[in-house]
């Protein structure tokens, strides 16, 4: 990925950064990327995740997919950093296999997306690093008894990634499923090049190694500077942004192909950074359609965003055919991928004309190899970010309260949590 953050400049934008305040801010970015390196070096929880290109074996992950390779469709159980990634890649890249992710367990959802599977030739991708998410579980039981209900054999079709031990660990033993291992020290959210990410991209006929090689060309860039590491260009802006007042942080890729990135990134943000106070929120929109929805905001609301563009410099085109009305005659001589090239363009000068800040992550085109640049440079970016804002960006202890609530109010164990629900406070407004 290349970054370009001189619409980020105070000379451009307000909230914006001064090149001085950049050259000062890498001084702590050089002490940050060492930080990182010794992490990555004794392969620390978190800083582990930036080792993945080293660590990940395709061909293991081959092996442990090979019984599902001619697989129809794929359903992947799993929520957050166990279904973000993997849909990330196959969301962005084409395969003949359909792909269902499972990452909620609304009812009506859930019954619906496995009805327009063809479940006799569905393999099962069933992921978490914890082994004991209500959600992954509850849906992985139900798409068991569906499997079963059809008369076919769920255990032929399911491949398992999660940690040492646990409900999900003992259930694959049990049942001596195909599974991998989700790799210690990672957490959820940075485990995209890893086989979390990366037993759907197999299924689906990506190739993993280019996915790898990507990420290595991402990680052979991080350094001691911002201004030599697009990675750590981006998180130090963002990071300076938030501190002059660009609380937000609204991830626009222009290629619909990198919708489901945007989901990725916001997990990747917020759960990372979200803590003690601090943290930049991330919003999910997508070039062009939001233009027409919320670049009003962007462009005049107030001054508390910072705008991240994605763009692929290369991609499939379609022609505009001519047409009779003359006042249509500009489209006519255009395709569809020069009309969205221009109002990108056209969508990153506005908002530098109005002085609000915006940066632009440039891709060759969307393929595996850009892919696994784009994750890896996102996550180490996040990681540089954290260092910056001095939180830790590993752990996300604040979710764990609403986990206890719910096993509580499902009678799966005693939780004050659970008790606090029912003392709501209520100013109750019926119609
Ligand atoms: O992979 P697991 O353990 O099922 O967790 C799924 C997701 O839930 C979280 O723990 C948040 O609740 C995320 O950090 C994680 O990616």
């Amino acid at each position: 990925m290349d970054v370009d953050i001189g619409n980020a400049l105070a000379s451009v934008a307000s909230p914006g950064v001064s090149r001085d305040s950049l050259e000062r801010l890498d001084e702590q970015v050089a002490d940050a990327h060492e930080r990182i390196e010794d992490g990555m070096a004794n392969g620390e929880h978190g800083y582990e995740a930036l080792n993945l290109p080293d660590r990940t074996d395709p061909d293991e992950i081959r092996r442990a997919v090979e019984p599902v390779a001619d697989a129809e469709a794929l359903v992947t159980v799993g929520i957050g950093g166990s279904a973000l990634g993997a849909a990330t890649i196959t969301e962005a890249l084409d395969s003949d296999t359909k792909t269902v992710y499972l990452d909620n367990v609304d009812p009506a959802w859930v019954t619906a997306e496995l009805e327009r599977l063809p479940l006799e030739n569905t393999a099962i991708n069933v992921v978490s690093r914890s082994g004991t998410t209500a959600e992954t579980l509850a849906n992985f039981l139900v798409v068991r008894e569906a499997f079963e209900d059809a008369g076919v054999d769920w255990t032929e079709r399911t491949i398992v990634t999660t940690g040492e031990s646990g409900p999900l660990r003992d259930l694959s033993e049990r049942h001596d499923l195909p599974s991998l291992k989700v790799p210690d020290g990672v957490p959820g959210r940075f485990s995209a090049l890893s086989a979390v990410g990366m037993v759907a991209a197999a299924v689906c006929g990506h190739d993993l190694e280019a996915l790898l090689e990507g990420a290595t060309a991402e990680a052979d860039t991080l350094s001691g500077s911002l201004f030599d590491c697009p990675a750590y260009a981006y998180g130090a802006t963002s990071y300076a942004l938030d501190a002059r007042g660009a609380g937000m942080n609204a991830m626009v890729p222009y290629a619909e192909s990198l919708e489901t990135y945007s989901e990725w990134f916001a997990q990747l943000w917020a759960e990372s950074l979200g803590k003690d106070d601090l943290g930049q929120t991330p919003l999910r929109a997508l070039g062009v359609t939001d233009q027409h929805s919320q670049l009003q905001l962007y462009r005049a609301g107030p001054r508390d965003k910072v705008v991240t563009f994605v763009t692929p410099r290369e991609a499939d085109d379609r022609a505009i055919p001519d047409t009779e009305v003359d006042d249509l005659a500009y489209l006519g001589d255009a395709t569809l991928g020069e009309l969205l090239d221009a109002e990108f363009e056209a969508t990153e000068a506005s908002l530098a004309a109005a002085g609000r800040p915006n940066v632009r992550i440039e891709l060759e085109r969307v393929d595996e190899y850009e892919l696994g640049g784009l994750l890896y440079g996102m996550e180490a970016a996040c990681v540089l970010a954290g260092e910056l804002y001095g939180v830790n960006t590993f752990e996300q202890p604040a979710v764990e309260w609403a986990k206890k609530a719910t096993r509580g109010l499902l009678g799966g164990g005693e939780f004050e949590e659970a008790d606090a629900v029912a003392e709501k406070t209520e100013l109750r407004v019926e119609r």
